[in-house]
């Protein structure tokens, strides 16, 4: 089991900005973009390389290129699609998966509602995107499916988290490297994390 908190001041301040309720929903895209891809950054740090020649222009050479499968972005969907171009931003070439899941809103179960992989998954570095892990249920739904299709290397990132999101993920798929922007206090009556920043897919979204 491994949790990553992230202790960037960058990341750090860019989470305080996101959480404000006057952010405008042009800048908080963009924020979750910018710390998406600084803690993607911070989360790719043990990826594989391998050396291959080249020739520069003295001499010939050789040096470091990442090796392996290309690696699948997977944004649970809708807020983790905010995520995804701030990791592609720094593997251009990664495929990018999809696993859409809504919260109830009474019982706070989550509904799948659509799902694709790349293939083959098995080899794949995963790197699956929730700005929040409130109950947990979201991510260890989408971290079961990606299992039932064979993912074995998976990190998860969410931007803020509660504490029982953490314990829950960390329980069910004790193998996986979860990062962590923000831990928060809690959870409230509704499950929203307190202090957090309210609605991550309606503020990406503009949808409230
Ligand atoms: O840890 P949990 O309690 O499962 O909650 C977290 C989930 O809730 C939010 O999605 P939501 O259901 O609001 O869907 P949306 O992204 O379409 O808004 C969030 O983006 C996570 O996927
Ligand atoms: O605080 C929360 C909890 C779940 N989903 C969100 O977008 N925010
Ligand atoms: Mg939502």
């Amino acid at each position: 089991m491994s949790v990553s908190y992230m202790t960037h001041p960058l990341i750090r301040h860019k989470i305080t900005l996101l959480r404000k309720e006057s952010t405008s929903t042009n800048e908080f895209r963009k924020l979750v973009e910018e710390i998406a891809m600084l803690m993607g950054y911070e989360a790719l740090s043990d990826l594989e390389t391998q050396e291959i020649n080249i020739k520069t222009p003295l001499e010939e050479s050789k040096q470091p290129v990442i090796s392996g499968k290309k690696l699948a972005v997977v944004p649970i969907l809708r807020a983790g699609l905010g995520m995804v171009n701030g990791i592609l931003a720094l593997v251009p070439s990664a495929r990018v998966g999809h696993i859409g899941l809504y919260r109830d809103p009474v019982t706070h179960e989550p509904h799948e509602y659509y799902c694709k992989l790349p293939e083959p998954i098995d080899q794949r570095q995963i790197v699956v995107v929730d700005p929040m892990l409130a109950t947990g249920g979201s991510a260890v739904a989408a971290v079961d499916y990606i299992k039932e299709h064979g993912g074995q290397k998976i990190k998860f990132m969410s931007i803020i988290a509660a504490p029982k999101g953490v314990e829950t993920l960390m329980k069910a798929h004790p193998d996986i490297q979860l990062y962590v922007g923000a831990l928060d206090r809690e959870l409230d009556d509704n499950a929203y994390i307190r202090p957090g920043l309210g609605d991550a897919g309606d503020r990406i979204f503009g949808t409230k």
